[in-house]
């Protein structure tokens, strides 16, 4: 797909205020005038309290066709594109971003191969693509991901929840998306695996500048990515910054470190 004019950072969120629908009653909102720039190769971690709007951030962002949420302030470009009306950028919206939602392996369509699962983005845009050069793609994510080639031929159900976890890790990333917004991508993975992940994040922020959201409470994430931290509360922000001892906090945010180092 051919690129947009450059866009002169991969997330720049603007007083972004998002609401998600409630059965009966009114809508709830769920994110309440955040504002962040992600920079081309920079990486951002999501982190609050359960409640407090990261995942539907994520996926409003990642432009997700999610039932009841929807863009009610404000805006956000992501790759240049707008969230809030991206009208025909839509499809180059989830084109450009790899959205890895939360508890993804456990929700792998049971019917299909890992193989088709993994080239899945590739194949459900373009049904005449070369066979080979996708098997040959999918084979290089699993070895990356520390999968067996044996595992493309299997379904998601004879496979562990953390192997689950990293196909759909590599679905997410087979497009090489210039933005990849993750929800926690770690979950289920232990710490070699753990670690081959984080190296596939790593080696394509240094190799074609990917950009990285990642959903995460876990503080050893963010050290390992070197991350940015947004840390939400309710869906506000309550801390925006680098590093734990560099954030800023809001004025209704209170120092609260525990929820940044647990
Ligand atoms: N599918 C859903 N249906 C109804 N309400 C939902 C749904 N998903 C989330 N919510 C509500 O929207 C608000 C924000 O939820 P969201 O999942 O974005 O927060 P979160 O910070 O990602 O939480 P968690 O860490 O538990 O995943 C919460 O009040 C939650 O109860």
């Amino acid at each position: 797909m051919a690129r947009r004019q450059e866009a002169d950072a991969a997330i720049r969120c603007s007083d972004l205020s998002i609401a998600r629908a409630t059965r009966g009653g009114p809508a709830q909102r769920v994110i309440d005038g955040v504002s962040f720039v992600l920079p081309h190769a920079g990486t951002l971690a999501v982190m609050g309290p359960t409640g407090s709007g990261k995942s539907s951030l994520a996926a409003v962002l990642a432009g997700a066709d999610e039932m009841g949420l929807a863009v009610v302030g404000g805006d956000a470009l992501v790759e240049g594109v707008r969230v809030r009306h991206p009208g025909r950028d839509h499809r180059y919206l989830t084109y450009v971003t790899g959205h890895l939602t939360q508890s993804a392996g456990a929700r792998l369509p049971a019917r299909f191969t890992v193989a088709e699962l993994i080239g899945q983005p590739i194949t459900s845009r373009d049904r005449r693509v070369n066979a080979r050069a996708l098997a040959v793609r999918v084979a290089t994510l699993l070895d990356e991901l520390m999968l067996p080639l044996g595992a493309a031929a299997k379904y998601p159900y004879e496979l562990s929840a953390g192997m689950r976890q990293r196909v759909a890790f590599a679905q997410a990333l087979v497009l090489q998306p210039r933005v990849f917004i993750a929800d926690e991508p770690f979950a289920n993975m232990d710490l070699e695996v753990r670690k081959a992940a984080r190296e596939a994040i790593v080696r394509r922020r240094s190799g074609y500048g990917m950009s990285t959201l990642v959903v995460t409470n876990d503080a050893e994430v963010v050290r390992e990515l070197d991350a940015d931290i947004l840390l939400l509360r309710g869906g506000f922000t309550i801390a925006y910054g680098h590093g734990t001892s560099d954030l800023l906090w809001t004025p209704s945010g209170d120092p609260d470190t525990r929820l940044i180092s647990s």
